[in-house]
């Protein structure tokens, strides 16, 4: 069986400084963030995932999102440029990480920005919002670097919450999930369904049957159960307070470059 790969980073002791826009500021227990880090990690490897660290940013609250670092599509890494000045650094590590394991590297480059976070991929087909963090610049140049390898890049609106992947992801059969007072245009998608939760709303698809979901969304998780998914649900309680998900912890990465 393939094995599957994915990016971490270990969560910056100045967690609790991460950055919060669309939800009232809360505080962070640090300590709990690393236990619920462990945890989300042990849910990966659990699952058959092996995990690569990237080194740690201390100096970036926010780090732990490495998602939002880049977007992987084949053999090519697109590093990304947040849109977030605070967030500009912690590129570096994360292309430092992918060039070492064979990725060929592209870069959104001034004035365009784009946070991995605002990119869904599923079948050929790349969502990408356009929103706080992302602008039309970006979009096009991350179409440029994917549309060569076959990807559809689709661009998507997003007034309601920080990145694409805070308001919709997909499961393993490529339906839309998506919780819809969040979502601006449900038609984008053919397959879309509504959840009951905000964060029933984000899963990370661990393979063909399996996914991986925050544990605050238990009447989502039973829909899922119902269409036949197994599902692995993590406490990300401190994440949550900084507007990250389950999906922001970690870059998937589906098949290495040989
Ligand atoms: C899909 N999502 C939500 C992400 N990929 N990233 C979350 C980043 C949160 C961080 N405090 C920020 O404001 O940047």
């Amino acid at each position: 069986m393939e094995k599957k790969h994915a990016l971490i980073r270990r969560p910056s002791p100045r967690l609790a400084d991460g950055l919060v826009t669309h939800i009232e500021r809360e505080p962070v227990d640090v300590k709990l963030a690393e236990r619920q880090w462990d945890d989300y990690v042990a849910a990966l490897h659990g699952a058959g995932w092996q995990t690569h660290e990237v080194d740690r940013a201390d100096d970036c609250p926010d780090a732990v999102f490495i998602e939002d670092t880049m977007v992987v599509y084949g053999d090519t890494a697109v590093i990304a440029r947040p849109g977030a000045d605070e967030r500009k650094p912690e590129t570096l590590a994360a292309e430092a990480a992918v060039r070492e394991l064979g990725y060929r590297i592209a870069h959104i480059e001034a004035p365009g920005t784009l946070d991995g976070g605002d990119v869904l991929k599923f079948g050929g087909t790349v969502w990408v919002g356009r929103g706080g963090r992302t602008n039309d610049e970006g979009i096009a140049q991350l179409a440029e670097h994917l549309e060569p390898l076959g990807a559809r890049v689709v661009t998507v609106p997003l007034t309601k919450v920080l990145h694409l992947k805070s308001a919709v992801t997909a499961l393993p059969d490529g339906t839309v999930v998506g919780y819809e007072p969040l979502v601006d245009d449900p038609s984008v998608w053919e397959k879309f369904l509504p959840v009951p939760e905000e964060s029933g709303s984000h899963v990370v698809i661990l393979d063909e049957n399996t996914v991986l979901m925050a544990a605050d969304a238990p009447k989502s998780a039973q829909l899922f159960r119902e269409r036949g998914l197994d599902v692995i649900e993590v406490d990300i309680s401190e994440y949550e307070k900084l507007e990250g998900c389950v999906t922001c912890l970690s870059v998937r990465l589906r098949g290495m470059p040989d």
